[in-house]
Order: structure tokens, then C-alpha cells, then sequence
């Protein structure tokens, strides 16, 4: 019984893993969003950030790469049930969009109240 459930979170990690790299090696948002994370690893080192300026840069990048994945995942199910043009489709992937930008506009203000103190 134990050993089924932990078989079974075993197979959902490898799914989960999988999906990210699909996300990495195919979506040209997550890739750039890949390349913000290392820079602003690279920056956090060099203006040796503290370790809760660590955290919340870390959760903003999380933030931002999980409503990516979920907004790609929105927009792939949007285009397999409805592939041609329908108002209500362009709604939902507008919203899904949004929630992006949302988490985007979070870690630009984030990254502010860190960096430019730093920097000026
Ligand atoms: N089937 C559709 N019906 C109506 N409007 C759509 C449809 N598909 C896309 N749109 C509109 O075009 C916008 C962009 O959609 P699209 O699927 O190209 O996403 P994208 O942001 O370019 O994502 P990606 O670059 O990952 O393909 C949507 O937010 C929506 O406004």
C-alpha cells in the first residue's frame, strides 16, 4: 500500500519534470525567463543580496515561470478543444496572458525596492 503511493508521487514527479523540460526546450518566454533567472542569480551574487532579498527574489522567479507554464499549458488546451477563431478562446488565453504580466509586473516592483538601493 505505502509502497504503491510512493511509486505513484514517484511517476507524478517524473511527469512534472518531464513538463519542464518540454516547457524549457520548446517555450521562447520560459527560456528568456531562464536566462532573467541566471542573471539576476549572477546579480544577487556580485551585490550580495541578504537572504530574504534571496527568497523573494526567488519566489518572484518561481512566480513568474509557474504562471508561464500554466498560461502555455491554458493556451495549449485552448488551441486543441477550439482551434479557429472564437471570441470567448481569445478571452481566455488574454487572461491566462494577464496573469503573466501580473507576476511580471510583481518582480520588476521586487527587484526594485532590492536593486536600486544598491545601484544608486
Ligand atoms: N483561437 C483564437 N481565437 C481568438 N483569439 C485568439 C485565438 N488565438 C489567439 N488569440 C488572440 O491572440 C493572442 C495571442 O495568442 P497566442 O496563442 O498566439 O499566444 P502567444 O501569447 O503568442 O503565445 P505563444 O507565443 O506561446 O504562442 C491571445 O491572447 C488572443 O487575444
Amino acid at each position: 500500500m505505502a509502497l504503491k503511493f510512493i511509486k505513484g508521487r514517484l511517476k507524478g514527479m517524473k511527469y512534472s519534470f518531464q513538463g519542464g523540460i518540454h516547457l524549457l526546450k520548446t517555450e521562447a518566454s520560459i527560456q528568456v525567463q531562464f536566462g532573467i533567472f541566471v542573471l539576476v542569480t549572477i546579480a544577487g551574487f556580485f551585490f550580495k543580496i541578504s537572504n530574504y532579498e534571496w527568497i523573494a527574489q526567488f519566489l518572484c522567479v518561481g512566480l513568474v515561470m509557474t504562471a508561464e507554464g500554466l498560461n502555455t499549458a491554458i493556451e495549449g488546451v485552448a488551441d486543441f478543444i477550439h482551434p479557429d477563431y472564437h471570441e470567448k478562446i481569445g478571452r481566455i488565453k488574454d487572461v491566462a496572458a494577464g496573469a503573466v504580466g501580473i507576476a511580471a509586473l510583481v518582480s520588476v516592483i521586487v527587484a526594485g525596492i532590492i536593486y536600486l538601493p544598491k545601484i544608486f
